[in-house]
């Protein structure tokens, strides 16, 4: 599933997070952090409970201020976001088109067509509330679409969804990123898809612990202190003979003799 194209990174970022620190209800939950988001790149946040992903989405979206720090925007960005939790009245009937239509009205065949791409057409005249979790998030995706972003926001778009279910959604996250040519930005907790589907990953623990290209990621000593040792197996099925490693930026570096990168990361932040 991972494309191994090389990263955009010489040409400026759509989004640049510099420095960001937020402070909740006494706490602070981001602290200096510095994210990058490259036109068409798709960039996992992965980290524990309570690590500050949904927040830091969050920041990014302008939907919240940063205590400290700034976020740029190239101009004119537009964002599709499919948030973590949607809150919807059960007591109020609505079809998955009138859904769609909401809050800006949208035609019938714009709507057909965003959940054409996402393997949804079917739902266009359902109750939203006898959506199983994968149509459900197939719909929210359509959502998405609609806006037409350059990056589109995903808020752990797995929930609910089958294992099967999971990969078919990845896989289809990946065709409409190379279909569309949009960023994609999202919070997942399933490392082997991450692994295998993410071209820049980032471990986030209220601050940066590391971030670069899984492979650098999950060899990186503060993501197995999160994960488990275990965690370091999440690219083992995908994994191919690589003479090769890479640095926390992504540069390819040679092994030492028991498998890690030679160079040490300058990624790691306080
Ligand atoms: N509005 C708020 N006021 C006070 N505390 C908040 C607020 N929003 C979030 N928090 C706290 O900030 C911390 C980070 O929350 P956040 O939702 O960003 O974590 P997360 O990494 O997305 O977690 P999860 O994986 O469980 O979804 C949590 O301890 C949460 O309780």
């Amino acid at each position: 599933m991972k494309e191994g194209r090389a990263l955009p990174t010489e040409t400026p970022p759509l989004i640049e997070v510099s420095d960001v620190s937020v402070r909740l209800g006494g706490q602070e939950v981001l602290k200096h952090v510095d994210l990058n988001i490259h036109a068409g790149e798709i960039v996992t946040l992965i980290g524990p409970n309570g690590a500050g992903k949904t927040t830091l989405l969050r920041v990014v979206l302008g939907l919240l201020n940063p205590t400290r720090g700034r976020v740029m925007c190239r101009r004119g960005v537009t964002f599709g976001y499919v948030p973590q939790r949607f809150a919807i009245d059960p007591t109020l009937p609505m079809t998955v088109r009138r859904f769609l239509s909401l809050p800006k009205r949208r035609s019938r065949t714009d709507i057909e067509n965003a959940l054409e791409e996402v393997g949804a057409g079917y739902t266009i005249d359902r109750e939203l509330q006898a959506l199983s979790g994968g149509e459900f998030q197939r719909v929210m995706l359509a959502r998405g679409l609609l806006r037409r972003p350059d990056v589109l926001v995903l808020d752990e778009p797995l929930q609910g969804v089958d294992v099967g279910g999971q990969i078919a959604l990845f896989d289809l996250i990946g065709r409409l990123r190379r279909a569309h040519g949009f960023a994609v930005l999202m919070v997942s907790h399933d490392l082997h898809l991450v692994m295998s589907s993410t071209d820049h990953v980032v471990c986030l623990n209220h601050h940066v612990c590391c971030h670069g290209e899984p492979e650098a990621v999950s060899r990186h000593p503060e993501y197995r202190e999160l994960f488990g040792r275990d965690a370091g197996r999440a690219l083992a099925i995908y994994h191919h003979a690589h003479d090769h490693g890479h640095d926390a930026h992504g540069n390819v570096v040679p092994l030492n003799r028991d498998g890690t990168p030679q160079r040490k990361t300058g990624s790691e932040r306080e």
